[in-house]
């Protein structure tokens, strides 16, 4: 090795040969790097494109996993990369780094990771990347196809899609519910990524002319799991016969399917399944914190009251299982006044509301969010530091994806779970089985702020409330009944005039299908009787007739929504105003009785006696105690009893007084006789309507009057009360009178008959004679004819009068042929 200038001395000079060699050799690179430019500039753009990509294919084979850490480690294109920088996307999360590779190389991918791990770019660079190396233009039509459950979910991925692919060339579209169709339909031809949901895109399919997915590269499935269940099945299957076999098919989902069956409606080849955190201890964030606390069911609302009073500062999601639920809880809690801005985000809403609602639940810095399970799965809002579970999931997959909308990507967050006693065990064991971690907290009792008061007052004062309310208890009480898992949804351990009385209500609303589940407990324990099995089971649906009901319904719905089309998403949706609500809950109500065969129930239930609801309000709920919740000062103990139960309280023993309590209330079952004489015993006086004629007469309108009715019986019903017996001969009375009235009617009617008939005859005769009268004078005109001058024909119409009309008539009816073309330009 030679000595460098430096160590000669501070005094020596620089070896002039070795100094021309290093300046030779930088000039030529210069010269080598300068000509090649000038070779690149002479070049057309297509063609520098063209050697990119090929350099870039070439890559996809040389990928090496656990070298990359960078989204520019990947042999990304120029402008995704650039798009990536420009969104402050650098690092790789886990899922991203196992995906890309996968599916740069073509391959179809089953992608699962935890929520919030960013699964969406884990798609969206491949589909970039799939159109830029094609170097697809808006003349190749649709490229890609990327299907989300929700349209809230469809927009985010859009949103992503936007600001990711803002370099590139290709045409994007949102295809969602809720907007003008025909709009939609003048532009989706032009679109090369499509993001939509599955009832909207299948509307297309079936109803825009021209368009077509033939050139379709790649299929992506968000939600992949939501997507291909039980809701969506039809809708999915008619969009998959419209795709071709060949393509490439990506699916990701935080609970991802492995359901063979599904895939193979997809017909996947040699998919790559990638399960990131497959071996990981726990199934959710690790920096989710997560715990449940057990309370009676006409608790909840008092708790949830508490809760928000509580944290004020915060941003919270409170997710409950319907939309009825969110419509009126939303309300009241508005009149309640917490202290903090409330959001109702939910199926029922116009779209734009929908939109209205996202974008001020992204913004807002302190909030809370009534959502039902729409807003469970991918959602992204910033920031939530509180996901409330209101209403138990339907399973542990649903309190996964719902508990997902806290603690996104690094950042910390809280999950709450509310649970009635009898869903405690069967559901934590569900939650334990997948891998999440949860703890009992308690309740601190002197936080609690009972509302059960406040909501009596509201709807005593308002009657669109107190139907809301109602609507809100047979909501909830059918959603529990469809629920699929009887271990851990059973209705009739349900307190229900309690409940109703937590909502405000006096009297809980009749539940007809509840009828059903009475009288089935002895029809099965006959049956088991029968096969000598002596197990009674409790009242429930077969899991089957349950998915069935559940997948009927959200199928229905979306049928609704999309103004009697096909199903759109079961997101769950219409757009319809409250009576129409009311009209469908009649319908919804109606159809499943007929699914069942259900006979009408037509008992009220009634509530217990206020002394009863004294004792109920007394049994005390523990808060939980928040020590370090610094931004919610005083308040801030409602919740956090999780570390160590400060209080004390026992509210097992609790809730198993209360249940011997219930047992207790339990009535016998009336029969309609019985009852009948019950109302009787009360002396009843049945009010009348009457009204008066324009002579001043008096006429009773209701109760209908019988005709055959008797003055003194009239005089009888006057003295109030209903006697059966009375009313029985009554009726056998009215029954001789109709009788005689029909018969009277009857011979009238023959008699008619027969004079017509005898007019007739009569008729036919005079005809005849006529006939032949005529006959005879013919005979005599056309002897004096043959005389005569002969035939005149300007007696005969005018044959060109007749053809003009003919010849305008035919020309109209080209006109109109015309215009019937014009009118359909897709055709001409
Ligand atoms: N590489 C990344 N660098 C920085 N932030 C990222 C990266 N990837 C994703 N994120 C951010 O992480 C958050 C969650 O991402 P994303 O919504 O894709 O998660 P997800 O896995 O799809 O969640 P879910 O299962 O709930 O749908 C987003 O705010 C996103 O911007």
């Amino acid at each position: 090795m030679g000595k460098t200038a430096d160590s000669l001395g501070p005094g020596a000079r620089p070896d002039p040969v070795r100094s021309f060699n290093r300046w030779k050799k930088k000039h030529s690179h210069r010269q080598n790097q300068k000509k090649q430019l000038r070779k690149q500039l002479k070049k057309p753009e297509w063609q520098v494109e063209r050697e990119n990509i090929s350099r870039l294919i070439q890559n996809y084979g040389k990928i090496n996993v656990n070298e990359i850490t960078r989204f520019s480690d990947f042999p990304l294109s120029k402008k995704t990369l650039k798009g990536l920088q420009e969104a402050q996307y650098r690092l790789l999360t886990e899922i991203q780094k196992q995906t890309i590779g996968l599916a740069l190389q073509g391959k179809d991918v089953l992608g699962a990771a935890k929520t919030g791990s960013g699964k969406t770019l884990a798609f969206l660079v491949p589909v970039l990347e799939a159109l830029y190396r094609l170097q697809w233009t808006s003349t190749d039509g649709l490229g890609v196809l990327i299907i989300s459950p929700t349209r809230e979910l469809a927009y985010q991925t859009f949103e992503v899609l936007r600001k990711v692919g803002k370099n590139h060339e290709f045409s994007a579209g949102l295809i969602i519910g809720g907007k003008d169709l025909k709009h939609e339909a003048e532009r989706i031809n032009n679109i090369n990524i499509l993001v939509c949901t599955p009832g909207r895109l299948l509307q297309h399919m079936d109803e825009t002319i021209c368009f077509h997915a033939t050139n379709l590269q790649m299929l992506v499935l968000d939600e992949a799991d939501r997507i291909l269940d039980m809701g969506f099945a039809d809708t999915m299957n008619a969009i998959i016969e419209n795709l071709p076999k060949k393509r490439q098919t990506l699916l990701f989902s935080a609970t991802q399917t492995k359901s063979v069956k599904d895939l193979a409606r997809l017909s996947l080849k040699n998919p790559e399944y990638v399960w990131v955190h497959e071996k990981a201890k726990y199934s959710t964030p690790a920096t989710l914190e997560q715990n449940y606390i057990v309370c009676e069911l006409h608790q909840k609302i008092s708790v949830l009251y508490s809760f928000l009073r509580s944290h004020l500062k915060k941003k919270s999601i409170v997710f409950f299982s319907s939309c009825k639920e969110v419509q009126y809880l939303y309300r009241v809690f508005c009149r309640l006044r917490p202290g903090i801005s409330i959001l109702a985000l939910h199926g029922r809403q116009q779209q734009m509301r929908r939109m209205e609602v996202y974008n001020e639940f992204v913004r807002k810095r302190a909030a809370v969010l009534f959502a039902t399970d729409i807003a469970a799965r991918g959602l992204d809002f910033p920031a939530v530091n509180w996901v409330l579970q209101f209403d138990c999931p339907e399973d542990a997959n649903t309190y996964i994806h719902r508990a997902g909308r806290t603690a996104r990507y690094k950042e910390g967050g809280e999950a709450l779970l509310i649970l009635l006693p009898s869903e405690e065990q069967r559901m934590i064991q569900q939650l334990l089985l997948k891998k999440v971690p949860v703890k009992e907290i308690k309740i601190n009792p002197e936080k609690l702020i009972d509302v059960q008061k406040k909501l009596e007052s509201f709807l005593a004062q308002d009657q669109d409330l107190k139907e809301r309310a109602q609507r809100c208890f047979v909501s909830y009480i059918r959603s529990v009944y469809l629920m699929k898992d009887k271990e851990v949804f059973d209705v009739s351990k349900l307190p229900i005039p309690e409940y109703a009385r937590s909502l405000g209500l006096a009297v809980a609303p009749r539940i007809r299908f509840l009828q059903k589940m009475e009288k089935q407990p002895t029809k099965e324990l006959v049956k088991s009787q029968a096969n000598e099995v002596t197990k009674p089971r409790a009242p429930s649906l077969t899991n089957d007739e349950v998915e069935e009901f559940r997948a009927y319904f959200s199928e229905k719905m979306s049928i609704l929504q999309k103004g009697g089309k096909r199903a759109e998403e079961t997101e769950y949706r219409l757009n319809n105003g409250i009576s129409d609500e009311e009209q469908e809950e009649e319908e919804e109500d109606e159809e499943m009785e007929e699914k069942l065969g259900k006979e009408r129930w037509s008992q009220t239930e009634s509530v217990t006696n206020t002394n009863e609801t004294q004792k109920v309000k007394e049994v005390p709920v523990q808060l939980l105690d928040r020590d370090d919740d610094e931004d919610d000062g005083a308040d801030a103990d409602f919740l956090t009893v999780k570390r160590r139960d400060v209080f004390g309280l026992d509210l097992e023993n609790k809730a198993v007084q209360k249940k011997e309590s219930s047992k207790s209330s339990v009535k016998k079952k009336l029969t309609k006789v019985a009852e009948a004489k019950k109302v009787m015993k009360r002396n009843f006086k049945v009010n009348k309507k009457i009204t008066f004629t324009d002579e001043g007469e008096l006429v009773q309108q209701w109760p209908q009057m019988q005709k055959s009715i008797s003055k003194d019986m009239e005089e009888e019903d006057d003295a109030g009360g209903i006697n059966l017996d009375k009313a029985k001969e009554r009726l056998q009375e009215e029954d001789r009178y109709d009788k005689e009235e029909y018969r009277k009617r009857i011979k009238a009617k023959h008699r008619e008959k027969r004079l017509k008939e005898r007019e007739a005859r009569r008729e036919t005769s005079k005809r005849q004679a006529k006939a032949r009268d005529e006959e005879e004078a013919f005979l005599d005109w056309s002897d004096d004819d043959d005389d005569d001058d002969g035939f005149d024909p300007s007696t005969l119409p005018d044959p060109d009068k007749y053809r003009s009309s003919d010849e305008s008539d035919s020309e109209d009816m080209e006109n109109k042929m015309r215009y019937d073309l014009a009118t359909y330009p897709y055709c001409a």
